[in-house]
């Protein structure tokens, strides 16, 4: 059984005298900068010039600068910069300020793992990645809770890299709820894995498919919306807290039985396939590959895709429901 580490196991001391710069100030760059900030580190952020982000950061109490200023002033650096633009940021505004003890850090493996950035020998290089959105990790920490998080060591100039890991993730609220121990290429492809084919792609897939489904069959779509989308966090809350078991013993009996005899033919062995398919475009990089090559495009199919999915019916129900549920907490 894998081991998690807590708030005894990790040394906050290893940040004090150090200057910690965020590069990017967005879903995870706010939370980290934030979270180090109350935890009594002294943070600055990383951005570009007239970057929409900087006027946030600001208003939060923080130093920003330039991307090449941030990365020279730092002794531990954490790229979170959306991971197609790494590359092209590292190269020219990080790479030269990467002098002897520097701490290389980034929230998820991509562009280590597919070598898009391949950093010098004299740095250690590691990651802390929360498993959840940057506004869960900010949410949670505020309530003195935080966000599990795996870390990993991918080059260890020091002989302190994986404490120094461990003492950043105590500081964006990691340990208090557990880290676990990876490494670049299990985090980066089980990540992807992840939210292709159950978090993000698989869960929106069935969500349109069974909502299409009610909606062509003639029932109202708002019934369709709360029975397909809204009633899904209902029921993952429970599966988190308490497995599928809590569940299942939460749901009524009909629900359960319909549960455990229909659901296996909605993920079928041609399902199962597909998903084996997809680790494998992963685990060879033809994802990385495909998704590197559409950014350089501009991305056209990535917008065109968006643009699409924003005109799906659910979307339009969605929206004027939620605008009438007063309760619903809005980011
Ligand atoms: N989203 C999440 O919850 C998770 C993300 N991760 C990883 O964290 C990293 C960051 O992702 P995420 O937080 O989603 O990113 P976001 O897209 O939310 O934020 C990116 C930030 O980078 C800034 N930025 C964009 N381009 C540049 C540039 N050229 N130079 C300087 N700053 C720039 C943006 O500024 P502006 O908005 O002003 O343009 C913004 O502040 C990625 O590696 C991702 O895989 C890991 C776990 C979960
Ligand atoms: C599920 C999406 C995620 O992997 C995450 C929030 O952990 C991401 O990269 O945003």
């Amino acid at each position: 059984m894998a081991r998690m580490y807590y708030d005894s196991d990790a040394n906050l001391d290893l940040l004090a005298n150090k200057t910690v710069a965020i590069i990017g100030y967005g879903s995870q760059g706010h939370a980290h900068a934030l979270n180090l900030k109350d935890s009594g580190v002294n943070v600055i952020v990383g951005l570009y010039p007239g970057s929409k982000s900087a006027t946030k950061a600001k208003e939060a109490g923080l130093e920003v600068y330039d991307v090449a200023e941030a990365a020279q002033k730092a002794d531990w650096i954490m790229i979170l910069l959306p991971d197609e633009v790494q590359k092209s940021v590292y190269k020219n505004e990080i790479e030269p300020h990467l002098t002897e003890g520097k701490v290389l850090f980034f929230a998820h493996g991509f562009n280590i793992h597919f070598a898009q950035v391949v950093p010098p020998a004299n740095v250690d290089v590691v990651m802390v990645a929360p498993k959840g959105p940057g506004h869960l990790v900010r949410r949670t920490y505020e309530q003195g809770e935080g966000v599990p998080c795996l870390f990993a060591v991918y080059q260890n100039a020091s002989g302190q890299a994986r404490d120094r890991a461990m003492a950043y993730a105590k500081g964006i609220g990691g340990t208090r709820a557990g880290i676990l121990e990876t490494t670049f290429r299990e985090e980066t492809e089980t990540d992807l894995f992840g939210e292709q084919v159950v978090l993000c792609g698989g869960l929106s897939a069935l969500i349109k498919s069974g909502f299409e489904t009610l909606v062509a069959a003639g029932y109202q779509p708002e019934l369709a919306y709360f029975e397909c989308l809204h009633e899904v966090k209902l029921i993952v809350d429970l599966i988190v807290e308490g497995g599928l078991a809590k569940m299942r013993d939460s749901i009524s009996n009909t629900a359960e039985y319909g549960d455990l005899t229909r659901g296996p033919r909605i993920v079928t062995d041609e399902t199962r396939a597909e998903m084996r398919k997809i680790l494998q475009e992963i685990q060879s990089g033809q994802f990385a590959r495909e998704f590197v090559l559409e950014n350089q495009a501009g991305k056209p199919g990535f917008t065109a895709m968006r643009r699409r999915e924003a005109e799906h019916h659910i979307e339009e129900v969605g929206k004027d429901l939620r605008a009438m549920f007063s309760w619903l907490k809005k980011d």
